[in-house]
Order: structure tokens, then C-alpha cells, then sequence
């Protein structure tokens, strides 16, 4: 994905076929009106990782913004869900990530993060994502690498057992 200005993303209608599990305690998934950010993870029939978000106003740096330490989180997130598909057998936890801001981010808007199909290495694993806003101007560009760890070192094992269940999708479709 470029990381020019004003880019306009080519898009298209991807069909989802799951949902990561989700975890009440997590920052970046947990549900909550405000504690958490509340992200639900999409797997799409061709590899990637998706989510549609509408941007909470609880989230803003200055007035009418997310805060860029919250678009870090959405990333953070969304990239580590490649790990869950790439390495089921383990978790992966985030050791190095690249954020670069083209355009603000209003609160209050339906986005889209995405996460393309990743590469693996060994116990490193490379993912890189793109935000999309409503006219599907790419704001946000972001490229992660995550590490494998044991399930056991970082989930309990109520998540380790939801893990091993898909879930039913908030959506059937997202385009990007
Ligand atoms: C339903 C439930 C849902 C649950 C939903 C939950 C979703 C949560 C998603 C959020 C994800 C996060 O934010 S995770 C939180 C933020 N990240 C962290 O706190 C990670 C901190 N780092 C660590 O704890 C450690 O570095 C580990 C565990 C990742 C790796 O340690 P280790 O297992 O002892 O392995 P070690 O030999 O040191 O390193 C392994 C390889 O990684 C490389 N490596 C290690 N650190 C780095 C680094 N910063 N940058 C580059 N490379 C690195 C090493 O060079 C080595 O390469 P080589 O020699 O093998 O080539």
C-alpha cells in the first residue's frame, strides 16, 4: 500500500467466512461503550483480516480526532489477527510496529482496518495493514512483526478454548 497522501484505495466486496474469537479482557476487543476499543476481527475468503469500526469519541486526542495511540491499538489488533490465522497452534505477541499518519481520523465515522495476508519466518511472523476512511482514502499505513510465543503464556485457558472455536461474524461482507 502506498504511503502517499490522499491515496484513494481500489476497492471491492470481500465475503467473510469467520470471526476471531474476542477476549473481555483485551483493550483492543473488549466490547465495553468505553472501556475498551471493541474491535471485532473478520477473516475474509481470501486471506485477510478486517474490521469495520465506528470511531468513539471517547477515543479523541484533539477535539473531533482519534488519538494516534488508539489508531496504534486498532493496528495492533487488527495485524495480530493474521498471527491467529498463520500459527493457530500458538499465540504471537507484537515486538516491533510502523505506523505512518497520512490523514486525521474523525471520531464519529464508520472505518475500515485491514490486515493483507502475512509472512512467516520461523517463530516471526510479518503482517502489514492499511485504515480506510468512508471515501476510502487510505489515512493510515502500518506494517507489524510479532513473535510466536506458547498459547499458555499469553491467554487463559477460557480464551485458549474460545480460540479453538470460530465465531459467527457481525458481518457477512466488507469491502476494501
Ligand atoms: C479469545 C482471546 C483473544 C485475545 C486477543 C488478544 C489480542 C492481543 C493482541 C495484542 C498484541 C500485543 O500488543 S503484545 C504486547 C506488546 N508486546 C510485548 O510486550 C512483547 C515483549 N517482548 C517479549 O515478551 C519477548 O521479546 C518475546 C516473548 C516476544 C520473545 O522472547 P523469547 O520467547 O524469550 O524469544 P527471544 O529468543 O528473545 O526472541 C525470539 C526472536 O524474536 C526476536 N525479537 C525479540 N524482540 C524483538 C524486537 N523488539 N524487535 C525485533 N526482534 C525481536 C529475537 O531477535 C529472536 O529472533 P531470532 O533469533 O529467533 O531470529
Amino acid at each position: 500500500m502506498s504511503a502517499e497522501r490522499n491515496v484513494k484505495a481500489e476497492t471491492k466486496e470481500h465475503t467473510v467466512t469467520g470471526q476471531i474469537p474476542w477476549s473481555e479482557t483485551c483493550f483492543g476487543c473488549n466490547g465495553g461503550p468505553n472501556e475498551g476499543v471493541g474491535l471485532r476481527l473478520a477473516v475474509t475468503d481470501d486471506g485477510y483480516v478486517a474490521c469495520r469500526y465506528f470511531t468513539k469519541e471517547c477515543h479523541q486526542g484533539f477535539p473531533g480526532f482519534v488519538h494516534g495511540g488508539i489508531i496504534a491499538s486498532y493496528f495492533d489488533e487488527v495485524l495480530w489477527g493474521q498471527t491467529v490465522i498463520l500459527a493457530p497452534e500458538a499465540s504471537a505477541m507484537t515486538v516491533e510496529m510502523n505506523i505512518r499518519y497520512l490523514s486525521a481520523v474523525k471520531t464519529g465515522q464508520e472505518i475500515r482496518v485491514i490486515a493483507k495476508p502475512a509472512k512467516v519466518e520461523g517463530r516471526h511472523i510479518y503482517v502489514e495493514g492499511f485504515l480506510l476512511l468512508p471515501d476510502d482514502t487510505v489515512a493510515v499505513t502500518a506494517k507489524a512483526h510479532y513473535i510466536t510465543v506458547k498459547k499458555s503464556n499469553t491467554l487463559t485457558e477460557h480464551e485458549n478454548e474460545r480460540m479453538k472455536h470460530g465465531e459467527e461474524p457481525a458481518y457477512r461482507t466488507i469491502r476494501f
